[in-house]
């Protein structure tokens, strides 16, 4: 069931009409459903489960970068998924929202030297190595510190997939990952080096993925390296599958459901005896979350083009602009107005700052609300203050309550944030 739904011609956030939400917080703002994220879990956990000891002890380690706000990852953190990370920053949002070290991942091509030795400090459970160079630094910063650290070497299966090229990460030309063959060399260093512990392997391949295939196709390199490995006497026992799956923004979008893939995957790990990790993002947190906003005119040009300007721009959701990212818009009260086509823009100096084209909409006038769905993922966690726009604020629901969880920033505290430099200063 959709938790974004209308009401008497009013669209709800579960029990809480967004109406009430922008009077009470203002435009633009993201608003989550507590129910969304929970059922999307419970689903995903399910179809793990169903699989029965093909996927060993299953850890879902939800990908922080999808959805940072500190509600978002207790409310998934409760249910008992840990965290994906990629900063520092993430690691310690994931704690400060309560989910324990020891259902943390830490992956990521650039991991600097502070980081990987707060990752140890922090006895995250398992670093994912993305490259020889980093495995040296982790050896010696490991050795430093005196921890020996689970690691899982990060393969580049030379399989890429996603929705957008800027997207895809397995490919054989992308940054992520290490080659199968050096992959296999290094596990073998790392562990007679013996500053790590080497205890698995992992791929993402990449964002937004809709086929199946591809993914069967990286599972099958891991379940092979995993055996020349074990010929290898070396030991094995945790895949880290990633994320990637992907969501249906527009109709006719078919991604696979969490069944599907959870029986592909049961089949591509059978007889392997391994724990798995998933790392979804998107998949999470896409539909349970909404960008509230409010037309502030519509512009008519000679030629009959029709301009929706909106108070939300591309600072607040990049999508759009960044990957021309299709979101679905709802007018917040459904009188039943006629429709007409409108390029739906924000105030930002930019032409790409167009979230659709001649988009078929019902008519809108100065002060409607307007909602953007699938905005869940990639949405707040990606926004800036471009244009001096202040972050755009989230708000939580949970039934017929809600709460602020990340106020707008009002202007002082935006300028108080730097300083003119002394000299000119006076
Ligand atoms: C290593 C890793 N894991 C997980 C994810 C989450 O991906 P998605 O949101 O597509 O599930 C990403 C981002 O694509 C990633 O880079
Ligand atoms: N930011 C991308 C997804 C990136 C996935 C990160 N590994 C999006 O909005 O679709």
């Amino acid at each position: 069931m959709d938790h974004f739904r209308y009401i008497d011609g009013a669209l709800h956030a579960e029990g809480v009409p967004l109406v009430a939400l922008a009077d009470e917080v203002g435009t633009p703002a993201y608003v989550y459903s507590t129910a969304t994220l929970s059922r999307h879990y419970q689903v995903f956990r399910e179809a793990l489960q169903a699989q029965g000891p093909a996927l060993g002890r299953s850890l879902i380690a939800f990908a922080v970068k999808a959805n940072s706000n500190l509600s978002v990852l207790a409310t998934l953190g409760r249910l008992g998924a840990g965290a994906d990370t990629v900063s520092e920053g993430e690691i310690r949002r994931a704690l400060a929202a309560g989910i324990p070290a020891d259902r943390i991942i830490f992956s990521g091509v650039g991991k600097t030297d502070a980081e990987l030795a707060f990752a140890l400090e922090t006895g995250v459970r398992q670093i994912n190595v993305e490259s020889g160079p980093e495995l040296e630094r982790l050896e010696r910063i490991a050795e430093a510190v005196g921890i020996r650290p689970d690691i899982a070497i990060r393969v580049n299966p030379g399989v890429g997939a996603g929705g957008h090229a800027k997207i895809t990460t397995g490919g054989g030309g992308d940054k992520f990952g290490v080659p199968v063959e050096e992959a296999l060399s290094l596990y073998a260093r790392a562990a007679a080096n013996g500053r790590v512990r080497p205890v698995g392997l992992a791929c993402h391949i990449g964002s937004q993925i809709l086929d199946l295939a591809p993914l069967r196709d990286a599972f099958g390199v891991l379940a092979d390296m995993t055996r020349r490995l074990r010929a290898d006497v070396h030991s094995v026992r945790v895949l880290d599958l990633g994320g990637g799956l992907g969501v249906p923004y527009e109709p006719g979008l078919t991604p696979p459901d969490p069944a599907t893939y959870a029986a592909m995957v049961g089949k591509a790990m059978a007889g392997l005896d391994v724990d798995t990790v998933f790392e979804p993002g998107r998949l999470l947190v896409a539909n349970a979350g909404v960008l509230l906003a409010r037309v502030i005119h519509v512009n008519v040009r000679p030629d009959g083009r029709r301009f929706l300007v909106l108070d939300a721009a591309m600072n607040d959701l990049m999508r759009p602009a960044l990957y021309d990212a299709f979101h679905p818009l709802l007018p917040v009260t459904d009188e039943g107005r006629a429709e007409g086509l409108y390029d739906v823009v924000g105030p930002v100096c930019e032409t790409g700052d167009t979230f659709a084209r001649d988009r078929l909409l019902p008519e809108l006038r100065a002060g409607d609300l307007v909602a953007f769905k699938g905005a869940g993922a990639y949405g707040a966690a990606m926004a800036s203050e471009y244009n001096s726009r202040p972050l755009v604020p989230e708000v939580l629901v949970d039934g017929d309550r809600f709460a602020v969880v990340r106020p707008r920033p009002d202007y002082a505290a935006m300028l108080e944030r730097e300083t003119v430099a002394p000299w000119l200063a006076d």
